[in-house]
């Protein structure tokens, strides 16, 4: 027996693998791998970096739920590892029986089934009533009983055979604690218990199964229960399975086959129907992990477990762990990347398209990965994941949709140009482009759309609209002021020069000639600029008033031009004054001969200013403007008639008319010289016109005095009585006939060539002075001549004395003119009568 019992040991030691560090083992069979890793150490330290590592050696986090956790629990040296070797061909450490019995198994061990659907896990926890820990050191041995309870599906509780009945079986205790601390569970999973009973003996499992049960249901009964649970069944948090196998050590043959019967029922355990066909509160695969982690960490601080809460705090976590996964891969998407730079700097084709794909990409990921965990957590936080993602793709999406936005309103006003030029109504050419583009930018708006997002374009498209009717506003505004400009400059252009003409020529037909013209050329600019409008939409008011404004602009420019023409009016007067003073009817310049009535061609051309005066004075653009007009009569009143009045006549008159800054019944707006204006501007121009009587005067006073260079007739009849026998003898003598023909011949010659007549003309003084000049220069170069030859005194040279040159002007007379230009007018025309009566006498 002993020998068999040695065979035994050995051959499990061979089998037997070295677990004894804290990294996974992988074993390989044929077609079977094997892992496994020390989950908590003996003093309840959890190994994360062991169970991480060994999550990913067995893909456990793409199972979801399909898998299940098993965990065998009991006493120490009691075969466990030894069962789940061969049962799920594991690698957990075996007792050498040679070493003598002792604990191998230190803290929780665990494994993954080789060969088993769905992956089933399994931990194989440190033996109960074990001497090393000692009686009263138990607190492990319920931390572990309680983590298998939470985390496991089916829990293996091995015992021996020989205990079920017994009143000190060693199994007692160890029931005892597992219906405790599974009253710490808020929620128990409904964990199937499969009492294993090794070394069956002869009696059979018939026999021995309810003699266990009602050990279990003794048990049970005998463990405080909280108030809600003191009624409840066993059953309703346990599944109660038991199976017995033969020793392994006496009937190893038997008890392999027995195993492997056994290893059948954990072929698809989870499905309806399996050993753990009923279980509860699955967490997904992903998170099994972290929520081992978190019950071992609220079991060792000794709190209530609450499984269902535990659950929501995993999924959260996981969940979450899942989210920033996804969202961490989308971020770095190469392909995201390039969408989103390409979004910046102008439009993307298919960026709708191309975006949707990864998010529902990435969405549907984390769907799948999160698919297992509380629903809330899940979609909360997918919902937190599309929100971030959401986030972050959001500038390229405005970028785009702005790219969108702005090349539309670029190929709108390339379009709306384009359609004007080639002659399109304006309205039409407009309703067209706008209809046409605001289409273009809700398809190209379409494709750039985010469905799960569903952002909302439609502030963009108002911008656009907006940006639209404002270029359409600008453009209408420039052409209308620029058609507006171009009607303006042509009624300018005929208005300004024809104007200018009939003020030029003031007399009473300018007004009415200006009222005729401006009518005329106002029609013919409105006929045109209202043909032109009829391109442009607008309502019939503002069309009336474009209307109104060009009729008043050309108002305005003739009214422009009469202010411009009036606040020259001193020059023109001046202009009229000299040309009616220095001409005579047929427009020929006048000679003062002497015979010319310079009072009354003063008086003549004066009027003719005052008219001009009077023309300009006011505005007289309306049809019945001249009729009230009396300004011409009070001008002439108050400047030509009262000059010719006496001081101590107008001294009587009543108040000056001219003494105010209005017109009486003209408005203010319509006068250009007020009658103060007129008053000062008359003083001026009778200042600046003396000159011009002045240089008359003193011309027809010399010209009248060279016309006088024969003796009076008394002296030429004297002359001829006294002389009358001198004549006789020349007429008797032929001689004397002779030489006075020969002097007569010389005379008239010198008279011809030096043209006397004309010397005369502007009197006796001048002619004499002129003649002179023309002799004296002569008379000095003979003389010079004459001292050079006969070597006399030096003549006077004229260039040494150049006071003796004549620099008289011949107009005037010289630097001495006949009547002071400072002198009045009227003094000058009195002096002339002065002058002029004593001939008269004569
Ligand atoms: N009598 C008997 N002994 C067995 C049986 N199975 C295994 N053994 C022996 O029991 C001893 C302990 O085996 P283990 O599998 O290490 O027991 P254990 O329960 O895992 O031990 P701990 O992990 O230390 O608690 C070994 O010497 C085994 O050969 C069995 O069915 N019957």
């Amino acid at each position: 027996m002993t020998a068999i019992v040695v065979a035994v040991a050995s051959a499990a030691i061979d089998r037997s693998c070295s677990i004894h560090n804290v990294t996974t083992t992988r074993l390989h069979s044929k077609d079977e791998s094997c892992c496994s890793t020390q989950l908590i150490d003996g003093d309840g330290a959890f190994n994360v970096t062991g169970i991480e590592s060994f999550m990913k050696e067995v893909k456990l986090a793409e199972c979801g739920l399909s898998y299940a956790v098993v965990s065998i629990m009991g006493p120490q040296s009691s075969g466990k590892s030894t069962l789940l070797n061969n049962l799920f061909h594991t690698n957990f450490r075996e007792m050498d029986a040679f070493k003598g019995r002792s604990q191998t198994t230190k803290g929780i061990w665990m494994a993954n089934c080789a060969g088993i659907e769905p992956c089933t896990l399994v931990m194989d926890l440190e033996g109960t009533d074990g001497r090393e820990r000692g009686e009263d050191d138990t607190a492990f041995e319920k931390q572990s009983a309680l983590f298998a309870l939470a985390v496991s599906d089916i829990v293996l509780i091995n015992m021996w055979c020989h205990d079920i009945g017994r009143e000190q079986a060693a199994n007692k205790p160890l029931l005892k604690t597992v219906f405790q601390v599974m009253m710490r569970l808020f929620s128990p999973r409904k964990t199937t218990l499969l009492f294993v009973i090794r070394d069956k003996t002869k009696t059979p499992l018939e026999n021995l199964e309810p003699v266990l049960r009602e050990d279990i249901q003794r048990i049970w009964d005998s463990v405080p229960k909280p108030q809600a649970h003191v009624e409840t069944p066993l059953s309703e948090f346990f599944n109660v399975e038991v199976v017995a196998l033969s020793s392994y050590e006496e009937k190893e043959e038997l008890f392999k086959e027995q195993v492997a019967s056994l290893r059948q029922r954990f072929y698809h355990s989870i499905a309806p129907g399996g050993l753990a066909g009923d279980r509860r509160g699955v967490v997904p695969a992903s998170g099994f992990s972290f929520s081992a982690q978190q019950i071992w960490k609220v079991i060792k601080e000794n709190k209530d477990l609450d499984l269902p809460a535990h659950k929501v705090m995993v999924a959260t976590v996981r969940c979450e762990e899942i989210a920033n996964e996804k969202y961490g891969l989308f971020s770095a998407n190469e392909e995201w990347r390039e969408l989103e730079v390409a979004a910046q700097s102008g439009p993307v084709p298919g960026f709708g398209k191309k975006l949707n794909s990864l998010l529902n990409a990435c969405l549907s990921g984390y769907d799948v990965e999160a698919n297992y965990f509380d629903e809330g957590v899940r979609s909360a936080k997918q919902n937190q994941l599309q929100e971030k993602m959401l986030q972050l793709v959001q500038p390229a999406f405005q970028s785009a949709l702005g790219h969108i936005r702005s090349s539309t309103l670029d190929k709108f006003k390339e379009a709306f140009e384009k359609a004007l030029n080639e002659g399109e109504a304006f309205s039409t050419a407009a309703n067209n482009c706008i209809a046409s583009y605001m289409a273009q930018f809700d398809e190209a708006s379409a494709d750039v759309v985010i469905e799960v997002a569903n952002w909302d374009t439609s502030k963009v498209r108002e911008k656009l609209q907006r940006d639209i009717d404002a270029h359409v506003a600008s453009v209408h505004s420039a052409k209308m002021s620029e058609l507006t400009s171009s009607y303006e400059e042509k009624l300018k252009m005929a208005l300004s020069g024809p104007i200018d003409a009939l003020l030029d020529g003031a007399n009473n037909d300018t007004w009415p000639s200006i009222r005729r013209l401006l009518s005329r050329e106002t029609k013919s600019a409105v006929s045109g600029f209202s043909a032109e409008l009829t391109r442009f939409d607008m309502d019939e008011q503002t069309r009336k008033n474009l209307i109104l404004n060009l009729e008043n602009y050309a108002r305005g420019v003739v009214e422009a031009k009469a202010r411009e023409e009036a606040s020259r009016v001193l020059i023109h007067m001046k202009d009229r004054f000299t040309t009616v003073f220095s001409r005579d009817s047929d427009s020929m310049p006048r000679v003062w001969t002497g015979d010319e009535d310079i009072r009354a061609i003063t008086k003549t051309a004066r009027i003719s200013s005052l008219k001009l005066l009077s023309v300009m004075a006011v505005i007289r653009l309306d049809d019945d403007d001249d009729d009230d007009d009396n300004i011409e009569k009070t001008l002439a009143v108050a400047l030509v008639d009262s000059s010719s009045s006496s001081s101590r006549d107008r001294s009587i008159t009543a108040v000056d008319p001219l003494a105010s800054s209005t017109w009486g019944q003209v408005p203010s707006a319509k006068t250009l010289i007020t009658p103060v204006q007129c008053k000062s501007l008359w003083r001026q121009f009778k200042m600046e016109t003396e000159h011009n009587i002045s240089q008359a005067i003193s011309a027809q006073e010399a010209n009248k005095r060279s016309n006088h260079w024969l003796p009076p007739p008394w002296a030429i009849v004297a002359l001829f009585i006294l002389g009358f026998n001198e004549f006789m003898t020349l007429l008797r003598n032929p001689f004397y006939l002779f030489l006075i023909f020969v002097g007569f011949l010389l005379l008239k010659a010198l008279w011809v060539q030096l043209d006397i007549k004309a010397e005369f003309r502007n009197g006796a003084l001048p002619g004499i002075i002129s003649i002179s000049s023309k002799f004296i220069p002569i008379i000095m170069n003979l003389m010079k001549n004459l001292a050079e030859q006969g070597q006399g005194p030096e003549p006077n040279n004229p260039h040494r004395n150049p006071s003796s040159r004549s620099n008289h002007n011949p107009v005037t007379g010289g630097g001495g003119s006949a009547v002071s230009s400072s002198a009045s007018s009227d003094l000058a025309l009195n002096n002339r009568d002065k002058y002029t009566s004593p001939s008269k006498h004569d």
